[in-house]
């Protein structure tokens, strides 16, 4: 794989032999301003992941070198866009990225962590359980399985799938006025375009990109933005 391209943690391996491990990216400078007083706890989320993300498959072999900027930054840097005293659902959360994060760096708001393998949900519950964190639950299972359960006032995914499976999946564990966040790649443009029959049919509206972590990162990050408006509907 080139050296620069986003990993997916779920092609992985399991483990690499014979290769030295590499070594974890020290901490940017950045970094404490970003997670302000939570530095602490983010500091020991990542120490943990560093050491034991790779072996359980949850980040690829090439992160650790990149593993601040890259990950766990690039989901603190999502932080100010959260309502305070919000629901939050993160769909997709893997490792951490972006939903543990968040809820380590913004504890004024509450979130649940909906990932449907196993073996992830075991680690983010440890992590909860480990740093102390009383604003966060782990849902095990996929999106489409919570339609009906609950609803949000802001859902947000890193690096789960396309905006036009992304929306349909998302959209209706929204409440009505509530908040996509999704943190995209460049092909974020392409997305959109790819994705205005079911942007439309899930009357999800005001959809926009914004640049975050300018003069901040090393690497600044997009976020698509949108709301759903279903309005009042005639009886
Ligand atoms: C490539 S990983 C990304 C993990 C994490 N968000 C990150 O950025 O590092 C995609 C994750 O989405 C989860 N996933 C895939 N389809 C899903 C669905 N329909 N609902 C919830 N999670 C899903 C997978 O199990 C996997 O953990």
């Amino acid at each position: 794989m080139k050296r620069g391209t986003p990993i997916d943690p779920v092609d992985a391996p399991e483990s690499v032999e014979a290769e030295p491990a590499a070594p974890v990216e020290p901490e940017p400078a950045s970094a404490a301003q970003i997670a302000g007083d939570r530095i602490d706890v983010l500091r020991a989320f990542t120490a943990d992941l560093a050491e034991r993300g790779e072996p359980l498959g949850l980040i690829g072999p090439l992160e650790p070198p990149r593993l601040w900027t890259r990950h766990v930054l690039n989901s603190a840097i999502l932080a100010p866009l959260i309502t305070s005293g919000a629901r939050v659902a993160d769909i997709g959360t893997g490792g951490g990225m972006p939903g543990l994060v968040l809820a380590i760096v913004r504890p004024d708001a509450r979130f649940l962590l909906i990932e449907p393998m196993e073996r992830r949900c075991a680690w983010l519950s440890e992590q909860i359980e480990h740093l102390g964190l009383e604003n966060v639950e782990v849902r095990r299972g996929r999106a489409e399985e919570y339609h009906d359960a609950f609803e949000v006032d802001q859902v947000t995914a890193r690096a789960v799938t396309a905006l036009r499976t992304l929306v349909p999946i998302t959209a209706p564990l929204l409440r009505d006025g509530g908040e996509m966040l999704f943190l995209k790649g460049t092909s974020v443009e392409a997305e959109i375009r790819a994705a205005e029959k079911v942007l439309r049919k899930h009357r999800v509206t005001g959809a926009l990109v914004e640049e975050l972590g300018t003069g901040l990162l090393a690497e600044t990050t997009r976020v698509f933005r949108a709301t759903v408006e279903r309005g009042s509907r005639a009886e």
